[in-house]
């Protein structure tokens, strides 16, 4: 049932709220366009649309750096390509800029993504990152960015470590409002790999709320009210029949302490014995992103970070009485803010990510994911958090219901360039997209 049919949310408004924060709209029939209209994606390798099962693998020819071009394709000569500097505080305020008005759809939007600085460092800046993956295009003359992809390295595997290889998450592919559908996205992309594939690397991993050929896997939103009241009074959570606000602030109350013995924030310290965590318990999906230590350092604690307090990454771990890390639990903070609203300026939003536990018996385990969710919630409440929101991906069927999470209406495809692979779960009926209760998703690695 999802949130809409339950009655939780004011359909009409909910729906816009979830369609942004999953950055796509549910299938429209625009969307569900034949193979011969893509016509950028069909010259691409990636997989067709319902493929007759072939070979894993990767789909284009064998190629070297040396194959490919020294320099970026031609622009329209009113537009430069540009490589931006995200060490530089100016370079920041442009892709900021460049995303907080053009990365949501609508134009009389009363939400934005509330980037910061430290959001995007932490985003474009993991172990490995190269300057030149973050590519920009320029009106010539007034220098506006008004395009934007950028890739970060990554090692992914799949099938539970039969295949392993470096590749490239790209993410935040965003072009200026007044230059929307005149194939610019398909250059930024094609620059992209040309880039990538210099170093190279000739696979990559995306996601996005738009059916292009053809997911892997596809994933659905769900959100947990943390914040009731405060949901209600922007409109966005309306008071179902039957029910009374106070009813409502009821079924969403959270304790005021966390009730794991042993749970406290993760230190630097806990690197080692994290990474070992989650790189065993990363064994049970089919598709995952395989960490190094520096890199864990870097996704759960943002050890760059120049400001403690504007925190993007939450971490949490469970210590048990002989000093061993038994569970970890980590969300990343990402606001919207709120244009035209008396009261509210900003809504806080969570996004759960990584999490393991070395719990491996059945009922254990179920009861640990709820509880070790349910902890998180009451962290997030701390930091102002008015919803958290978390896909059907990893194990998360386990404790949705039972943490209260109710699922939207946003999906999220994930993708491969150049890779071929049977799908993958996701976590839902790919027919009815309802969630697969007590079954859990082939989907281990996420993306932000
Ligand atoms: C080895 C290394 C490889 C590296 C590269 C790997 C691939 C990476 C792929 C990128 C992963 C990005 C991951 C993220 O960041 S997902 C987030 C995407 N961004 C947004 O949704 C922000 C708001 N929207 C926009 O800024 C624009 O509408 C975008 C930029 C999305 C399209 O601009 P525009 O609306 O002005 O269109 P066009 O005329 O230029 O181009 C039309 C063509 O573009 C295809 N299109 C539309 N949306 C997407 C999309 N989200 N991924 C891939 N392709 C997309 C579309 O099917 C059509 O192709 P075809 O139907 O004719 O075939």
């Amino acid at each position: 049932m999802s949130g809409k049919e339950n009655g939780l949310f004011d359909p009409k408004l909910i729906e816009e709220l979830l369609r942004k924060l999953a950055m796509g709209d549910p299938l429209s029939e625009k969307q569900q366009k034949e193979m011969k209209d893509y016509k950028f994606w069909k010259t691409q390798p990636v997989p067709l649309f319902d493929e007759k099962s072939q070979a894993d693998g990767p789909i284009d020819s064998v190629r070297t750096p040396d194959d490919i071009p020294d320099t970026p394709l031609k622009l329209l000569s009113s537009f430069e390509w540009v490589t931006l500097d995200v060490e530089n505080e100016d370079d920041l305020d442009q892709i900021y800029t460049l995303l907080y008005e053009n990365y949501v759809e609508d134009v009389d939007s009363t939400l934005r993504f509330k980037y910061s600085h430290d959001f995007f460092k932490w985003a474009l800046k993991p172990p490995g990152w190269r300057k030149d993956w973050h590519v920009g295009v320029k009106v010539k003359g007034s220098g506006k960015l008004v395009g934007f992809i950028s890739a970060v390295p990554m090692t992914l595997n799949l099938k539970k470590g039969a295949t392993e290889f470096p590749c490239v998450e790209i993410n935040f592919l965003c072009i200026h409002k007044k230059l929307r559908d005149k194939r610019l996205a398909p250059t930024l992309i094609k620059e992209i790999t040309r880039r990538v594939n210099k170093q190279n690397i000739w696979q990559a991993l995306y996601t996005a709320g738009v059916v292009l050929p053809a997911p892997v896997s596809v994933c659905r939103y769900t959100h947990r009210p943390i914040n009731w009241s405060k949901l209600h009074d922007v409109g966005f959570s309306h008071l179902p029949q039957g029910e009374s606000k106070s009813s409502m602030i009821a079924k969403y109350a959270l304790p005021s302490e966390t009730k794991t013995k042993g749970w406290r924030e993760m230190k630097l310290e806990d690197v080692d014995q994290v990474h070992a965590l989650i790189t065993e318990y990363q064994k049970r999906f089919d598709i995952v992103q395989v960490f190094s230590k520096e890199e864990i350092s870097h996704w759960l604690l943002d050890v760059n970070s120049c400001n403690p307090e504007n925190k993007v990454i939450c971490s949490y771990v469970v210590e048990n009485s002989d000093g061993r890390i038994t569970d970890f639990i980590s969300y990343y903070l990402l606001p919207f803010t709120i244009l035209n609203d008396k009261t509210h300026n900003e809504l806080g939003i969570a996004y759960l990510f990584y999490y393991a536990t070395d719990l491996a018996d059945k009922d254990g385990y179920k009861k640990r994911l709820i509880s070790l969710v349910n902890d998180a919630l009451v962290t997030a409440k701390k930091l102002n958090v008015d919803v958290f929101n978390c896909l059907t991906s990893q194990d998360n069927n386990l404790f949705i219901d039972e943490a209260k999470f109710a699922p939207g209406d946003g999906y999220l495809n994930y993708y491969l360039f150049n890779y071929r692979t049977k799908t993958i779960s996701g976590g839902i009926n790919v027919e009815s997209k309802e969630i697969l209760k007590n079954s859990t998703s082939g989907v281990g690695v996420v993306m932000l």
